[in-house]
């Protein structure tokens, strides 16, 4: 209850306030420089058509000029009097020009405007919002599996191979939650210590931002999403105003050997919940409310399931075999 309170806060401070969250901050620059860039381009198309409704191209010179001889010549000095019939002429196809003009500029601007770039979605968050991300464009794979299956493991060994970037959704929350001056630091430290999961619209802020700094930095466009989704609204929140994920990249390993590399990892991570207790719980979590992402990704034919009990490079292998399977030249 708690967390999902603070979950709408969290949101509404993340996409609609301008303090000193670097989320929000980092979100807004980018709507900055997203709508002047967007307003520009609406106002040179529309300049850029209103260019061409005026009365240069040669097809309206052409037409324009018998007509306005005529019409300067016909009544001032008697000669070269025009047919019967002719005032009607003048009188009809300035109408006709009018009309015509109208509506080739207004056919242009539609043509335009069709071409631009859709506007970015996660400010609004509402229902039937367009993802910042086309899935043409960016490829996303989650990489799920429970705490310590090596999720991060075989993440390095994927960017080292094939140049994905990688997000861990896990790692952008310390960073958060270590940032000073951080409003969700404590809720961050305490869902983390206990195993919870942090309200979504944190994370899910926190991801897109990561992949635009990524895309502009260095212009990858394959993410590794690792540790995330881990609860459904989640996933459903992401692939609705971020991106749709290609595949689930889902690493089995049995609590028992999670547990046992946790504890060893526990010895040097310095992470807060690498203890018995926070492991406790943390699978519990991962068995109630982690799993049915993986179920439910698995019924819309979207996972790639790897044995995580093998030494890493026998994981690693059998993690490239299956997605050479499922993605081929685009991995
Ligand atoms: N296949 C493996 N066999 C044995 N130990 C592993 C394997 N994969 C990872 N580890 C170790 O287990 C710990 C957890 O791995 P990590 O990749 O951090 O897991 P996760 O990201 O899923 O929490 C690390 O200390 C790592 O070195
Ligand atoms: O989308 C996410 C990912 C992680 N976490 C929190 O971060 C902790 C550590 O996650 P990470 O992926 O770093 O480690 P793992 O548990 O997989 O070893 C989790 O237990 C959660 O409390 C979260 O709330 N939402």
């Amino acid at each position: 209850m708690a967390a999902s309170t603070s979950g709408r806060q969290a949101w509404r401070h993340l996409m609609g306030n301008t303090s000193r969250q670097p989320a929000s901050n980092i979100l807004r620059q980018q709507q900055q420089q997203y709508r002047p860039a967007f307003s520009r381009q609406i106002s040179s198309t529309t300049r850029a058509s209103s260019r061409r409704a005026v009365p240069k191209s040669p097809s309206f010179s052409l037409r324009q000029q018998p007509l306005a001889q005529r019409s300067y010549s016909s009544g001032s000095q008697g000669k070269n009097t025009p047919p019967k019939g002719s005032n009607n002429q003048v009188k009809f196809w300035p109408f006709v020009i009018v009309i015509a003009l109208g509506s080739g500029g207004y056919m242009l601007l539609i043509n335009r405007q069709k071409e631009m770039p859709p506007t970015t979605s996660t400010t609004t968050g509402g229902q039937g919002s367009t993802p910042a991300f086309s899935p043409t464009d960016v490829t996303v794979l989650f990489v799920l599996g429970g705490p310590g299956a090596g999720k991060g493991t075989q993440c390095a060994r994927l960017v080292r191979d094939y140049h994905f970037t990688h997000l861990s959704a896990g790692d952008l929350l310390r960073a958060e939650q270590d940032r000073p001056g951080s409003q969700y630091g404590q809720l961050i430290k305490d869902c983390i210590k206990n195993g919870d999961i942090v309200p979504m619209e944190v994370t899910v802020a926190l991801l897109e931002n990561a992949m635009r700094d990524a895309i502009r930095s260095s212009g990858g466009k394959k993410f590794l999403i690792d540790g995330f989704p881990r609860k459904m609204d989640q996933a459903l929140k992401f692939e609705e105003v971020v991106c749709p994920a290609k595949l689930v990249l889902f690493y089995d390993c049995p609590e028992a050997e999670m547990e046992r590399r946790l504890l060893e990892r526990g010895k040097t991570s310095g992470r807060a919940d690498d203890n018995a207790e926070s492991i406790r719980k943390r699978f519990r979590t991962f068995v109630e409310t982690s799993m049915p992402v993986v179920d439910h990704y698995e019924k819309e034919d979207r996972v790639v399931k790897v044995n995580a009990t093998d030494t890493p490079d026998g994981v690693y292998a059998d993690t490239q075999a299956r997605l050479r399977k499922v993605l081929g030249d685009k991995l």
